[in-house]
């Protein structure tokens, strides 16, 4: 089912939470909603389930405008960041209280909570109570009794953030092939830049209750519409010039800017896409951090410093020569501002 927010706008007392916020997701696609802590990213999927009530827009299910529907005619599957079991039923009860709404018993139930158990791989868990399993295992349970219902969409808030990076990771790829596999329409709500980049079809950033870009990741990650976005995704360098007829001129020299308007432009890279050449000598390394798997340097003249990361060990020493590259595919140049 394909969901489209058109110009929500949402009110609590007199703070503006969601102006004119505008989401497509296709149907059987993944979109995760990015931001700040209090940037309204829950208030969204409250929405989306009906939980609560947009103050302006509408929300559309396969072109049907469905803002005065209740939540339980929904049939929206809702994972909270927390799994909110109930503690004195079993595995097996909490995800039959999934199926309450369809009112589905006997053996139509049982082999609903078969497949369930099958598909979140937590077979052989079923007669043991919340406090006897894992954090991990609680969470599939949760989305387990999500799913119970057949919801067509699914929306996930923050769903893994209390596990570890491991479980992390193996509950994202674990949500990737149950997405794929019931073609389910997900919105998943993270503060996690890298869940997301991993995760989503399409991510949407949402900044002081704004869509601010929503787009592929790679497009979010390499082609930021705005400062805001490219350091939400992370660490970046940006450097001001002018466009003069397909050429940027800037402190730190000139570079090709082929279908650029000419005007005053930010010239936006990431720290790992520039490379460090050993051979060259008008940079001069001014500090290096090592972090493990990657070193960051800050490389820079009298007018200009930059971040730039490299895989592996430091090779580099401070108070070095070396020339940068630039290679032309990693050069994005934004508007000023
Ligand atoms: N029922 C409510 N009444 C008043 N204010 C609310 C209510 N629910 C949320 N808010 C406020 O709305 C803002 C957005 O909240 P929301 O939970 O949507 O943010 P979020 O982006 O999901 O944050 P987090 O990442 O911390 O969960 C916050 O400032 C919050 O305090």
């Amino acid at each position: 089912m394909k969901i489209d927010l058109q110009n929500i706008t949402k009110k609590y007392g007199e703070d503006k939470i969601l102006e004119d916020v505008n989401i497509q997701v296709k149907e059987g696609r993944l979109l995760s909603i990015l931001g700040a802590s209090g940037a309204g990213k829950t208030t969204i999927l409250k929405i989306i389930s009906g939980l609560v009530r947009q103050d302006e827009g509408r929300v559309m299910i396969d072109g049907m405008d469905i803002s005065d529907c209740p939540v339980e005619k929904r049939n929206i599957g809702y994972v909270f960041q927390s799994p909110l079991l109930f503690p004195h039923m079993t595995v097996e009860e909490n995800i039959r209280f999934g199926l309450e709404i369809k009112k589905w018993h006997g053996g139509r139930a049982k082999e609903r909570i078969g497949q369930l158990l099958k598909l979140l791989q937590i077979e052989g868990l079923e007669k043991r109570m919340p406090s006897m399993i894992s954090g991990g295992q609680q969470q599939r349970v949760a989305i387990a009794r999500a799913l119970a219902p057949e919801p067509e969409i699914l929306l996930m808030d923050e769903p893994f953030s209390s596990l570890d990076p491991t479980l992390r990771y193996e509950m994202g790829e674990l949500i990737k092939e149950i997405q794929e596999k019931c073609n389910l329409t997900v919105v998943f709500v993270t503060h996690d830049r890298n869940e997301s980049l991993a995760l989503s079809h399409e991510i949407a950033i949402l900044i002081d209750g704004k869509i601010a870009q929503m787009n592929s990741p790679q497009n979010i990650y390499n082609k930021p519409c705005s400062k805001a976005v490219a350091q939400f995704m992370g660490s970046c360098n940006f450097i001001s010039g002018k466009v003069e007829g397909g050429t940027f001129y800037s402190n730190l020299g000139e570079f090709k800017a082929i279908n650029e308007q000419d005007g005053e432009k930010t010239l936006f890279i990431r720290p790992e896409q520039i490379r460090i050449d050993g051979e060259g000598k008008e940079f001069i390394i001014k500090s290096c951090k090592s972090m493990g798997k990657e070193v960051i340097y800050t490389v820079g003249t009298e007018n200009v410093e930059l971040l730039v990361e490299t895989i592996g060990h430091k090779i580099f020493e401070i108070g070095q020569h070396v020339g940068l590259l630039f290679p032309q595919g990693n050069l994005h140049f934004m508007m000023n501002g």
